[in-house]
């Protein structure tokens, strides 16, 4: 579903991303963690271009994308993303907020889009806070809101970059339970998150990150219970002792 291989990525003479080679099947499930700066942010902000690459290639459902390509919203169409801030229209009430996608850039009936988005408001356990508007919503209740637009774009792959850091500790767990059962329903899902309890639980695999890097790749059991390298045991370690 996404293929990466060699990607590279630079801000000047500073090297954010090197040699990035990473693949991940339809239906898996890929969580990315590592230290702060060390470029999970940037690698997945690639994979729908938000950010552009200078060297490699990215293929998202077989198509390759580049920076600044002709065509990119069609492959964006296919990537739903979830930010640390939920970036909802707080002017559009929730209902609004989900129907503007699939009408503007599917070209969805505004009934249809309507039963869809009222469809995904269930999954999230938010359907009777459609007429509302996002700051009227606690933050985990918007995040949740947040996913549910996402999915309303009916896309193949789901980028999640740090999805619960923003939120007050007991709001992560709604959201978190969101992102199982999408999970468990077989949606391919990229996940940066410092959620150790979320990577046991959901991910095939925990993929590790430092200076730009990929360090280590590996089951989540074996990744926990015996990292390979000493950036790995020290970005754990500092972890645990939050
Ligand atoms: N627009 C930019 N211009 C220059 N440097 C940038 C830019 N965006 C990111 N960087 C740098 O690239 C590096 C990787 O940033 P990125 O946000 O991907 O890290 P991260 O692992 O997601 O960090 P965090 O966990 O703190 O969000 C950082 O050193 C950051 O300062």
């Amino acid at each position: 579903m996404v293929e990466i291989s060699g990607l590279c990525k630079w801000y000047d003479d500073f090297s954010a991303l090197y040699d990035i080679s990473l693949t991940v099947a339809e239906g898996e499930k890929v969580v990315i963690c590592g230290p702060s700066g060390s470029g999970k942010s940037t690698l997945i902000r690639c994979i729908n271009q938000l950010e552009g690459h200078q060297q490699g290639s990215i293929r998202v459902a077989g198509q390759e994308v580049r920076p600044g390509m002709k065509g990119i919203e069609a492959i964006r169409r296919e990537v739903g993303m979830v930010f640390q801030s939920f970036n909802l229209f707080p002017h559009m009430t929730i209902l609004d907020n989900l129907t503007i996608g699939p009408i503007r850039n599917r070209g969805m009936g505004r009934a249809a889009a309507r039963a869809l988005a009222m469809e995904y408001l269930n999954k999230v356990r938010i359907s009777e806070q459609a007429d509302k508007y996002p700051p009227q919503l606690s933050g985990g209740q918007q995040q949740r809101v947040a996913i549910a637009r996402a999915l309303c774009m009916q896309p193949r792959v789901m980028l999640f970059d740090e999805p619960t850091s923003a939120l007050d500790p007991e709001m992560i767990a709604g959201v978190l339970e969101v992102m199982e059962t999408l999970a468990r329903d077989g949606m391919t899902m990229i996940v940066v998150t410092h959620e150790m309890g979320f990577a046991r639980r959901v991910a095939d695999r925990v993929v590790f990150m430092d200076e730009g890097e990929i360090v280590e790749t590996a089951p989540p059991e074996a990744f926990f219970s015996a990292p390979r390298t000493n950036r790995a045991k020290l970005f754990l370690g500092q972890l645990l002792a939050h």
